[in-house]
């Protein structure tokens, strides 16, 4: 590798490092909008997972996708990564909730 593709290498790295970041803390922000939802869910009765949201989320997504050229396979498979585990957390918190109801 010469010089200038080092350079290069080291300055695209730099920017995914940011990027990669950036991903972290926005994560860190949403799970902590959605450990809100399930203590308000578990204090209310109501289910941990709502499909109907779910798949109103992934439409939109795969459009957001397809308008930034991210393949759309990948973000709904992102976001049901995400979720799997958001209903998981939800579950657990419902399992040591008193319902309100
Ligand atoms: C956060 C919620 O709970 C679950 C998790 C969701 C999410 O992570 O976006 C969406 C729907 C629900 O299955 C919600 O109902 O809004």
């Amino acid at each position: 590798m010469d010089d200038a593709a080092r350079t290069e290498l080291a300055s695209l790295r730099k920017s995914i490092d940011n990027i990669d970041a950036a991903l972290v803390h926005l994560l860190a922000e949403r799970f902590k909008c959605t450990q809100s939802v399930g203590r308000l869910k578990a204090a209310t009765g109501m289910a941990p997972s709502d499909p109907e949201r779910e798949r109103v989320q992934i439409a939109r997504l795969r459009a957001l996708a397809e308008e930034a050229e991210l393949d759309p396979a990948f973000a709904e498979k992102f976001l049901t990564f995400i979720v799997a585990e958001v209903i998981h957390h939800h579950e657990q918190i419902a399992g040591q909730t008193p319902h309100a109801e």
